[in-house]
């Protein structure tokens, strides 16, 4: 049966219309019998049922979800629809399974993981959307004869008749009391993986966020801000001239950083300066963490690097020599895990300002095209300001040792402080990728820290909060060099006012969160490099 299902998801994905496949548009199935109709999903529903078994294979719902709704040529509301109950019931499965769990005759009874995804979409529909009950079963038994077999729809009938007979309120209630653990009740009632609402807490507490006798009211706190869905920020890449544009289109200026804006409604790809690259989508935080690297104070005793450049070109696309004149110090910034660029491309438009030249590095090809066209108008503008390098970032401390003034270490991490924009994410991670991560992360702070000259400083950053890829590796590395020292980096962090944000720990790092900043978790810590 579960064969079935994915033979015609398969073929649905291929772009061919088997038997009621998407290629049936609304018009179409208007036309057809009430009780043909019964027998397939509508095209919102089916669209989410096939982003969430393409995330069961691996993909990532944000880039499998707009392809799928462009396949299916979903648009407004019904887009709209799609979007809530893919999102919607990715990030809340983890409740879902708990509700689905209890209303099956054995719980514990293996549930064909397609039609688990099914019994998912219709729990979220009963659960949290405003779609009467009749219709949820209905439809949602549809998808399950549609993709899976007549007989699935005969149990997914069955389940979602019990689920409907309770309230939210009331599942919670039930599912979450069936714990006294509040660490377990907390992961439920918000659906997250236990161990991740452990690592938090630890983080909360670790970053001075909360005390071990608050840290159950900040975690929900956390937790429910990871469930609520982010309104798109927008960065206003300095001295592009995206500013009117975006003021035009309604955009208004966020106080939570100068060169960020919201965006009320719409789709911010529409606009010209999102398509030339003056704007872009881009969270408040990461945008505080370009800035502030820009601001860190430097000690400009020591230009000697900057005379003279070893830029290996085989896989530059820039000229050898630094493009300044050679008796006028430019400062060098390095971005070294640049890609796919968000970060790299604010560091370009304030290195145009200050004068200065960045090296926007990647290991990966094909994620350092990506950085170049993220970097395309001060590129345009400003051919000789950037350059884009593929490179292995733990070698850079050898091939070009103490050239950098400036250099960003956005690491590669689990992105668990961005649990709220990635729906999927919290289920993807695992501490393994913990393990995995910690030296490459060690490794590539400890090549950047080669790579400045001295005076110079170096900002490491991830999107976790957690404490094994934050704290622990900075204080690593700071045992490894006696003579770089971490400078506090919080008076760095200010709003559209100019005010110091506060809540961001007690230093000399700094963490952002969700529910205190409205940015995503970022981590941040500036070390100076000495002589
Ligand atoms: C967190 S992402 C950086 C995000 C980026 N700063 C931005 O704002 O768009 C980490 C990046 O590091 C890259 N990376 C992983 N290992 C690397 C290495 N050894 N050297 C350089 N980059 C690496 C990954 O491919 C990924 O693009």
């Amino acid at each position: 049966m579960a064969e079935r299902g994915r033979q015609d998801d398969r073929r649905r994905r291929d772009g061919s219309t088997g038997a009621g496949g998407r290629g049936r548009g609304p018009r179409q199935r208007s036309a057809q019998a009430p009780s043909q109709r019964a027998r397939h999903g509508d095209p919102a529903r089916d669209a989410a049922y096939e982003v969430m078994r393409a995330v069961a294979d691996g993909g990532y719902a944000n880039l499998v979800l707009p392809t799928v709704l462009r396949e299916a040529r979903l648009q407004g509301r019904d887009a709209g629809f799609a979007t809530e109950l893919t999102y919607g019931t990715l990030r809340m499965q983890g409740l879902y399974d708990a509700v689905i769990d209890a209303c099956v005759d054995r719980p514990g009874r293996a549930i064909d993981p397609a039609v688990r995804d099914i019994l998912r979409l219709g729990a979220h529909q009963l659960l949290a959307m405003r779609v009467p009950d009749h219709a949820a079963v209905s439809a949602t038994v549809a998808l399950a004869r549609q993709h899976v077999g007549q007989g699935a729809g005969g149990f997914v009938n069955a389940v979602l008749r019990r689920v409907s007979e309770r309230s939210r309120p009331e599942w919670l209630e039930q599912v979450a009391g069936s714990t006294t653990d509040p660490i377990e009740r907390l992961a439920i009632e918000n659906s997250h993986p236990v161990w991740v609402v452990r690592a938090l807490r630890a983080a909360l507490i670790g970053h001075g966020a909360s005390t071990a006798e608050t840290s159950e009211r900040q975690l929900a706190t956390l937790l429910e801000a990871h469930n609520t869905p982010a309104s798109p920020t927008l960065v206003a890449r300095p001295g592009l001239g995206a500013e009117d544009e975006l003021k035009e289109a309604g955009a208004v200026p966020d106080a939570t950083a100068p060169t960020a804006w919201t965006m009320p409604g719409g789709d911010p790809g529409q606009l010209a300066a999102v398509r030339d690259g003056g704007a872009a989508v881009q969270d408040a935080g990461s945008q505080l963490l370009a800035l502030a690297l820009a601001a860190a104070e430097i000690s400009t005793t020591d230009t000697s690097a900057t005379e003279s450049s070893t830029t290996d070109t085989s896989t530059t696309d820039a000229p050898a020599t630094n493009t300044a004149t050679t008796n006028t110090p430019t400062e060098q910034w390095l971005d070294l895990c640049a890609g796919p660029g968000g970060k790299a491309g604010l560091l370009a438009a304030l290195a145009v300002q200050h004068g200065a030249h960045l090296r926007a590095n990647e290991v990966q090809a094909h994620r350092a095209d990506l950085v170049r066209n993220t970097l395309r108008a001060v590129r345009h503008a400003h051919p000789e300001v950037v350059h884009v390098t593929v490179e292995d970032g733990r070698d850079v401390g050898e091939s070009d040792p103490g050239r950098y003034d400036r250099v960003l270490v956005d690491a590669p991490c689990t992105g668990l402080g961005a649990l709220r924009r990635r729906p999927d994410a919290r289920w993807r991670r695992t501490p393994k990728d913990l393990a995995e991560l910690g030296p490459l992360q060690r490794d590539l702070l400890a090549g950047a820290i080669e790579a400045t000259r001295p005076g110079g400083v170096v900002l490491y950053s991830t999107c976790s909060p957690h404490l094994a890829e934050t704290e622990f590796v900075v204080k690593d590395v700071l045992k490894v060099f006696p003579s770089v020292s971490a400078v506090d980096v919080r008076p760095l962090l200010r709003d559209r006012a100019g005010q110091i944000l506060p809540d961001t720990g007690p230093g000399p790092w700094a963490q952002l969160w969700p529910h205190l900043h409205g940015t995503d978790g970022m981590f941040l810590a500036l070390l100076r490099v000495g002589a």
